[in-house]
């Protein structure tokens, strides 16, 4: 996916994965992330989701990654919030009280720049990327943040039934590419109401990461 198409989603409000409540699965799982207030989670491309004014409302310091700065944009504006906005090598950096998102791709960003996170949210990321990247997504993901514990919500479904995104990424994907590096725990899999699309039979998966000791 290039960034066109991402740009393209934002400009026509083809928003299908904004969903208009905070995530169930993260709600009902937070817990297990192990998180105290003040606590900083990283959210990969993560849109405006509301995922994030619920965490901020936690207490959680809250870091995201995004391409698309018409998006970044709508989400300080949703939460009410002025941006102090500057520029961090090819990133732009907007920042407020206890929220700093990142607009750039997040192949360029690195882990100096991201600053220490306590765990990744990640729903809507892995399965918005394409197979050839999600290998690198996944390594790149584990480094920058220091292999942070991380709740993972992905769908799994007949890919042949629907192109992506998002894209089919089964059991044994998620475990192909986490699993040298984090125990695997499947808190829930659940079909989705109505089908994926509302088309086609899918079931949505949430996954506790939890680092193995080196
Ligand atoms: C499917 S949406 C999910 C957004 C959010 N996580 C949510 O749950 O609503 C994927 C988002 O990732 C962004 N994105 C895609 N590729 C990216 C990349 N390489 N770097 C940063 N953001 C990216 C897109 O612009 C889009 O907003």
């Amino acid at each position: 996916m290039q960034a066109s198409f991402w740009q393209q989603k934002w400009q026509n409000n083809e928003l299908g994965f904004h969903l208009p409540e905070p995530h169930p699965k993260l709600v009902r799982h937070i817990k297990r992330l192990g998180l105290k207030p003040g606590d900083r989670v990283f959210l990969p491309l993560c849109g405006k989701s509301l995922d994030i004014a619920w965490l901020l409302q936690q207490g959680f310091r809250v870091v995201g990654a995004e391409w698309v700065q018409q998006a970044v944009e709508q989400l300080f504006t949703e939460l009410d919030v002025e941006p102090v906005i500057s520029r961090q090598g090819e990133l732009r950096r907007y920042s407020a009280q206890q929220l700093d998102i990142f607009v750039g791709d997040i192949f360029t960003l690195d882990a100096e720049t991201l600053g220490a996170v306590d765990a990744v949210y990640d729903r809507a990321a892995l399965v918005a990327l394409p197979t050839d990247k999600r290998a690198l997504y996944s390594r790149h993901l584990a480094t920058i943040s220091g292999c942070a514990p991380q709740l993972l919500i992905s769908f799994e479904y007949d890919q042949s039934q629907l192109s992506g995104p998002p894209f089919s990424v089964p059991p044994e994907e998620v475990r192909g590419h986490y699993q040298d590096m984090f125990s695997l725990e499947l808190l829930e899999s659940k079909a989705i109401k109505g089908g994926l699309k509302g088309k086609c039979p899918a079931d949505e998966q949430a996954w506790l990461l939890s680092a193995k000791s080196q």
